[in-house]
C-alpha cells in the first residue's frame, strides 16, 4: 500500500550508517539522489571537505525572481549503543504500536524525509511552486557544522540560491501542540584549571589545586542551581536561562591500581558545558568566569573550546522575529493550523542546530519537526518516532510548502525593517 511504502521509505534512509564517529555519507548520499531522481528534482552533491558531501535538491519555481525556501536537514546522526536498545538502532523496527525505532527516528532523518514526501505528493498533484524550493541535505552537524552548514552558508553556492526563509530542525513534543524555535541559545565550552603546591594527603594547607578547583565548582552549583530554579518555579523556559553542566573532571595522580590516595595533585581541571541565550548578558558572565570561576588570584586559568557569539557581526541579539514584520512566521503557523496541527508559542532552542549560520546572515530561520504527542528522545536510547505521527508531519510539511511557495511578496526585505 502506499502507507507502507512512505514507512518502507524512512525506514531505508534510517538503515542508512550516518552515525558519528564514522558517517557513511556515500550510502546517505546514494539513497537521498535516488529519491531526488525518482521525483525529477535537480540535484547536486557538493563537498566542502572531502568525504563531507552535502546534498542539494531543487524544485524550480514559476517566478524564479522570489527569494526561495530552503528546507534544511542533516544527514548524520550521534552513536548509538547497540547493547542499551530493545530494538538495534539502524534496523528501523516497527513494534506492535506503531512505533520507529532508530537513531535519527526523531533527530533529524524524519524531517529530511518528510520534506521528500511532501514534495512528492505535492508534484503528485500538480502543485506549481512560484519561489523555487530547495532542499538541503547535510553533513556534519552533530560535530558542530563547521565542515557542512558554516562552509555551505558562507559560500557562493549557497548565495546564489537567493534563499529568503529556511527551516530547520526543532523537537519532539510530549503533548498535541507542536514546538517552533526563533532563536537558539549559544554554547561556551569552558575548561578551568587549578594550579597549586602539591603536597601530603593528610596535610591541612590553603591554596592547593584541588582546593582552588573545588571552590569555583562550589561556586558553578550555586549559580546553576539559581538558574534551574527560575525554570522549576516556572518563571523561565528551558532555551531562556544559562545551563552550565559539567562535562569532565580531570585530576589526580594515577597510579597502577586507581589514584595515588595519599598526594594532594599540583594540577586539577573540570569542563563545562555552558549555553547562553540571545539575550543574556554576556558581559556579565565573562565577568563571574574570570572572578569568581577561574580568578587568577586562586591560581586559576581558562579556556573555550568552542565560544559562539550570541551576537551577529554588528552586535546585536542573533534571533528571528516571529512579529508582524516577519511574513514566513504567520505563514508556517496558519499553515499548520490549516493541517489540523496546534503550533506553540514561539521558543530558544536550547542546544545547537546548523540553523543559526543561517541565522547569523540575517535569514528568517525557523526550527520545527512536527512530532507531536511524541516524548523528546533525540540522543537518548530507544530513540523512536510513531507512525502515526510521521505521517501527520507529512501533511503539516505539504500545508506549509504549499504556504510558503506561493506567497509572492518580496518576504525577505520585509523581514525586518530595523536590520535593513
Ligand atoms: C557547537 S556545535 C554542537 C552541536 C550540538 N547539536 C546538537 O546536539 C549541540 O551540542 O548542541
Ligand atoms: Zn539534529
Ligand atoms: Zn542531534
Amino acid at each position: 500500500s502506499e502507507e507502507s511504502n512512505i514507512i518502507s521509505r524512512f525506514q531505508q534512509y534510517l538503515q542508512t550508517r550516518t552515525d558519528h564517529p564514522t558517517p557513511n555519507y556515500t550510502q546517505s548520499t546514494n539513497f537521498l539522489t535516488t529519491q531526488a531522481n525518482s521525483l525529477s528534482l535537480q540535484s547536486q552533491t557538493i563537498e566542502f571537505v572531502s568525504g563531507k558531501p552535502l546534498i542539494l535538491l531543487k524544485w524550480t519555481g514559476t517566478n524564479s525572481n522570489l527569494p526561495s525556501i530552503m528546507l534544511y536537514s542533516h544527514t548524520d546522526v550521534v552513536p548509538a549503543e547497540h547493547d542499551k536498545w530493545d530494538h538495534h538502532p539502524f534496523e528501523a523496527h516497527v513494534d506492535d504500536e506503531g512505533r520507529i525505532y532508530a537513531r535519527g527516528s526523531q533527530d533529524m532523518k524524519c524531517v529530511g524525509m518528510q520534506y521528500l514526501e511532501a514534495v512528492r505528493n505535492l508534484k503528485g498533484w500538480d502543485f506549481q511552486p512560484k519561489r523555487t524550493v530547495y532542499l538541503v541535505f547535510a553533513p556534519d552537524e552533530e560535530v558542530g557544522g563547521h565542515d557542512g552548514a558554516e562552509k555551505f552558508s558562507l559560500s557562493k553556492v549557497f548565495q546564489e540560491l537567493n534563499v529568503g526563509v529556511v527551516l530547520d530542525e526543532g523537537l519532539a513534543s510530549p503533548d498535541e501542540h507542536y514546538r517552533a524555535f526563533y532563536g537558539e541559545r549559544s554554547p561556551w565550552w569552558l575548561v578551568i584549571k587549578a594550579v597549586g603546591a602539591p603536597g601530603h594527603g593528610s596535610k591541612l594547607y590553603d591554596n592547593s589545586a584541588m582546593e582552588n578547583l573545588w571552590k569555583s565548582i562550589e561556586n558553578i552549583q550555586r549559580y546553576r542551581a539559581s538558574q534551574f530554579d527560575l525554570i522549576k518555579a516556572g518563571l523561565k523556559a528551558d532555551g531562556d536561562v544559562v545551563s552550565i553542566n559539567m562535562a569532565f573532571l580531570k585530576a589526580g595522580t594515577p597510579s597502577p591500581t586507581g589514584f595515588v590516595m595519599n598526594l594532594q595533585p599540583s594540577e586539577a581541571e573540570a569542563g563545562f558545558d555552558i549555553r547562553v541565550p540571545p539575550t543574556a548578558d554576556t558581559k556579565s558572565l565573562e565577568r563571574r568566569i574570570a572572578e569568581e570561576w577561574a580568578p587568577t588570584s586562586r591560581n586559576m586559568s581558562f579556556t573555550f573550546k568552542e565560544k559562539i557569539s550570541v551576537h551577529d557581526a554588528s552586535g546585536k541579539p542573533v534571533f528571528t522575529k516571529t512579529d508582524s514584520s516577519n511574513p514566513w512566521w504567520a505563514l508556517l503557523k496558519n499553515a499548520v493550523e490549516e493541517a489540523g496541527g496546534k503550533i506553540r508559542k514561539p521558543e530558544v532552542f536550547p542546544a545547537s542546530t546548523d540553523g543559526r549560520f543561517f541565522r547569523n546572515l540575517g535569514l528568517p530561520t525557523i526550527g520545527f519537526s512536527p512530532m507531536a504527542n511524541t516524548p523528546i528522545l533525540l540522543h537518548d536510547h530507544n530513540e523512536y518516532l510513531h507512525k502515526s505521527e510521521y505521517l501527520k508531519g507529512i501533511k503539516i510539511y505539504e500545508s506549509i510548502i504549499k504556504a510558503y511557495a506561493s506567497f509572492d511578496e518580496h518576504g525577505r526585505d520585509a523581514r525586518s525593517k530595523d536590520e535593513l
